[in-house]
């Protein structure tokens, strides 16, 4: 195992030395990224077979260990809709907790979030959607009814002073509607901020985005929610996650969602694949001289470990290559 370590290790260092930072052909680029780690929520609860319980409490110790300055833990979601995520109290409790990391859980109403807090979660996550048919199987009711849902956790959240961020999937397509609205996603995107959501993430949850979309879109919701509250979350299945980042960076976007190991899907957006592997953003960011705060090294051993326990292939190209070296 050791060995194994090491020759990964000088791999990666390896890869370092040949990459060439380089930031004056893209345009203006933040210094830093924040990312989002989504694979234990987002990741994990797609998976067919009950992920147990003490494998994804060390996949969030390791995210921990490698420096993941968010860490999307669990969800709190009706276990009939979601069975992979029914251990949510378990998990929460079962994590080392490290100082100036955050670990914020997904929840769809005032339910959730009541659990949610008895079982020590210190942040939520809300999630709406910019089409009407995503929300109805997603969480069964309308984007208004939803709405009105999110401003009671809201409430509920102010009053315990606990922050919530509010998601907004189909920002670039719905796996049911088709094309979206920009004006939808931009109003929806607008609601969830007024009610006080900090921050707003932007999903292309099955991954049709090219970046000319991404860039009208943001450019449409940056009228009206300030671009320092906002992330972009892409899910990789066209091969355009990367791209599509980069171009939210050139526009101001400092805050990106990903995925270890590329992990994941919804559930209510049928063959989308996963999020962009936080491996290969961690390798493009670096590779533009942005300051991100994460050990690519402990990364890939996360990845490497719930690959492993899992039975299955990384997707994450970065994994792959320092495999192959
Ligand atoms: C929203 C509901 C609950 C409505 O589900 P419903 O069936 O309409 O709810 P209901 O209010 O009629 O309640 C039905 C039962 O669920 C219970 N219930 C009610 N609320 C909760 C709760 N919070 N936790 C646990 N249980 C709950 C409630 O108590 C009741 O229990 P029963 O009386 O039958 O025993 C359901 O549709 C649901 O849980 N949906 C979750 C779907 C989900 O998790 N999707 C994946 C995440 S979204 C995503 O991945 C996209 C994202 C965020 O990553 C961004 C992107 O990629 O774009």
């Amino acid at each position: 195992m050791a060995t194994v370590k090491k020759a990964v290790q000088l791999r990666v260092v390896g890869l370092a030395s040949l990459r060439a930072v380089s930031t004056s052909t893209v345009g203006t680029l933040p210094k830093r990224v924040k990312i989002v780690e989504v694979g234990p929520r987002d990741g994990l609860q797609n998976e067919k077979n009950f992920v147990p319980t003490p494998v994804k409490i060390k996949l969030i110790d390791m995210l921990s260990e490698a420096g993941l300055p968010v860490i999307e833990a669990t969800s709190f979601v009706s276990p009939k809709w979601v069975p992979q995520m029914a251990d949510h109290a378990e998990v929460l409790k079962g994590i080392q907790t490290f100082p100036g990391i955050n670990y914020p859980v997904l929840i769809p109403n005032l339910k959730g979030f009541q659990t949610a807090v008895a079982a020590g979660a210190k942040e939520v996550s809300v999630f709406g959607a910019a089409s009407e048919l995503f929300t109805r199987k997603n969480i069964n009711c309308s984007i208004d009814e939803s709405l009105q849902r999110f401003d009671e956790v809201l409430k509920a959240a102010q009053a315990l002073s606990i922050p919530v961020r509010g998601y907004v999937s189909c920002v670039l397509g719905c796996p049911y509607e088709g094309k979206i609205s920009l004006a939808k996603v931009a109003e929806v995107a607008k609601r969830m901020y007024s009610m006080g959501c900090y921050e707003i993430s932007l999903g292309d949850t099955i991954g049709v985005g090219t970046p000319g979309v991404m860039k009208d879109m943001l450019s449409a919701v940056m009228h009206e929610v300030p671009v320092a509250a906002l992330a972009v979350h892409c899910h990789d299945t066209y091969g355009q996650a990367l791209a599509n980042i980069l171009m939210a960076l050139q526009m101001g976007v400092s805050v990106v969602d990903s995925s270890v190991a590329g992990l994941g899907g919804c559930p209510y957006a049928k063959g989308a694949s996963g999020n962009l592997a936080t491996e290969d953003l961690v390798y493009m960011l670096t590779g533009l001289g942005i300051h991100t705060g994460v050990n690519l090294q402990k990364l890939l051993e996360a990845g490497t470990f719930i690959c492993q326990a899992l039975n299955r292939k990384t997707s994450s190209k970065v994994a792959q290559a320092t495999c192959k070296l």
